[in-house]
Formats: C-alpha cells, sequence, structure tokens
C-alpha cells in the first residue's frame, strides 16, 4: 500500500552566501522511485546530504516514518530507517561479498554488550545479510572476493550493504555511474524490485535509466525545484527543456 515514509518541507541550506538548497520539499513514497535531476552544481547531492543528516540544515524540518527527525545524527536517522548508498564506496576490497554484507548487518544488530553474545545468537543478523544478498541479485557471487568482482557487482553490493540495515527509505547516489549497458540494465532491474518495499529516492545523470525508473522527478537549478511531476509532465514542461533537458539533447 502506498504511504508517504519520508516528507522533507521547505529545506535549506547556505554556504555562506550560497543557497545551494532553496526551499526544497519532497515525499517519499513506499512503492515509488522519485528520482532528483538537474545540472552539475543544481544541489542535488546537497539535498541528499540534508536528508541523510550528513550535513545540518540552515532551516527545514523532515519526518521519517512519523516521527520528527530533524537535526539527528546520521547514525539516528539510519536507525529510524534510512538507508543510504555513497558515491564513495565503503567496500572492504579483500573481503568476500558475504562478509562486507554480513558486516553491515552486524553494524545495526551491534550493542554494548555484543561481545558477551554467543556466535548461535547472530542468527537474525546471518539471516538479515543473506536476505540483503538474495535481494541485491548477488546469490551467485557470495563468496567472491569483492575486489575481483565487476564494478556493476561492486554498485550492487553498496546496496546489499544498505539492505542490510533494514531500511525503509533509500536515498541513491548515481547507482548507474561508470556501468556498461548490461550492468546499467540490471541495476535498472534492481531498482524497479526494491521499490516494491520501499520509497526510493534517486540521484542519478543518465536520463534513460531516470525517465525509464521514476515515478516522479523534481528537478532542481541553482538550488531551487523548477519542476516536479510525472516523467510525461516533465517531459513537457518548457522550462525544463530550457533550463536542463535542452542542454543534453
Ligand atoms: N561544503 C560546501 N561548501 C560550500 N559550498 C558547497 C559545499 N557543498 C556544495 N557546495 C556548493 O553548493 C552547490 C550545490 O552543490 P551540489 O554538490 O549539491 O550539486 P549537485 O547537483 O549534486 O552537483 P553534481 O551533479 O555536480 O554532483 C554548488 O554550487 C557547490 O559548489
Amino acid at each position: 500500500m502506498s504511504e508517504v515514509l519520508l516528507s522533507a518541507k521547505n529545506l535549506v541550506k547556505r554556504f555562506g552566501g550560497l543557497a545551494a538548497v532553496n526551499d526544497v520539499s519532497v515525499d517519499l513514497w513506499r512503492g515509488r522511485i522519485h528520482a532528483v535531476i538537474g545540472p552539475n552544481g543544481a544541489g542535488k547531492s546537497t539535498l541528499t546530504n540534508l536528508l541523510s543528516g550528513d550535513l545540518p540544515l540552515t532551516t527545514g524540518s523532515i519526518t521519517l516514518g512519523g516521527a520528527d527527525v530533524t537535526g539527528r545524527s546520521p547514525e539516528r536517522i539510519s536507525r529510524a530507517g534510512l538507508g543510504r548508498s555513497y558515491q564513495k564506496t565503503n567496500i572492504f576490497l579483500p573481503f568476500t561479498v558475504w562478509e562486507n554484507v554480513r558486516l553491515a548487518a552486524q553494524s545495526r544488530a551491534q550493542h554494548a554488550a555484543s561481545w558477551l553474545r554467543r556466535a548461535t545468537s547472530y542468527a537474525p543478523t546471518n539471516e538479515l545479510a543473506e536476505r540483503a544478498i538474495d535481494l541485491a541479485g548477488l546469490k551467485p557471487r557470495r563468496d567472491a572476493i569483492a575486489g575481483t568482482i565487476s564494478h556493476g557487482e561492486q554498485r550492487q553490493l553498496e546496496i546489499a550493504m544498505t539492505l542490510a540495515t533494514q531500511p525503509k527509505v533509500l536515498l541513491l547516489d548515481e547507482p548507474l555511474a561508470g556501468m556498461g549497458v548490461a550492468e546499467a540494465e540490471r541495476m535498472v532491474e534492481l531498482l524497479h524490485r526494491l521499490k516494491q518495499e520501499h520509497a526510493i529516492l534517486l540521484v542519478e545523470h543518465d536520463m534513460d535509466a531516470v525517465f525509464a525508473l521514476a515515478d516522479r522527478l523534481t528537478v532542481m537549478v541553482n538550488g531551487q525545484v523548477i519542476a516536479s511531476g510525472t516523467p510525461a509532465e516533465i517531459r513537457a514542461d518548457a522550462g525544463v527543456q530550457a533550463a536542463y533537458l535542452g542542454e543534453e539533447h
């Protein structure tokens, strides 16, 4: 069933005199992919950093799963259900796919007395890791060393590591960057699968993928939203064509 999992209202981020994000509001729904597009410097990464708590807001508010998470640390926002994949990879290359995902799942399960627990009590963490690997389509590569798998598979691994923390909302920053055609197609299929259970915010430069995937789009230029709507509405928007899409096509 569709529901708003994340709601950001009137977000502003100023760096000195520059409003990198200027009065941006966005709702993320379970079952929908919401893409944010715009030219370089539009404020897409800054917006993502505000939603994840990696940057403090100047003003604005964010609710996640109904709870007000405004001003919370990235760790607390993550625990409240937000999962984020970073452009820069967090993968331990000498470890296997399984070990990487297991560590990600474990990082969430850890608490002060975890060193007292018996190995058998880690079963739920193992299950989480197995499920995340399966969902990310990496089962055949489960025991491969992360440094030996393809670039596309490493991006899938980052998503599996994010899924292992059981997020409700996924923020994906350029998941298709540097991918070949076949890898990109696989990632598009994966994102289609993931949206069934998650709300997804997608920042991506590959416009073919964006228009194939997005249910809603927000177009940013110079920190501001110049249009928001369905892919068909955005395609038909004269302002968007002039400000952004016209540059590309
Ligand atoms: N930490 C910072 N300090 C000062 N200015 C910043 C900082 N981070 C970003 N900016 C500025 O904010 C504006 C928005 O940058 P941002 O990286 O969010 O854009 P973007 O849309 O993600 O661009 P790209 O597509 O190139 O990644 C730019 O003018 C950038 O120079």
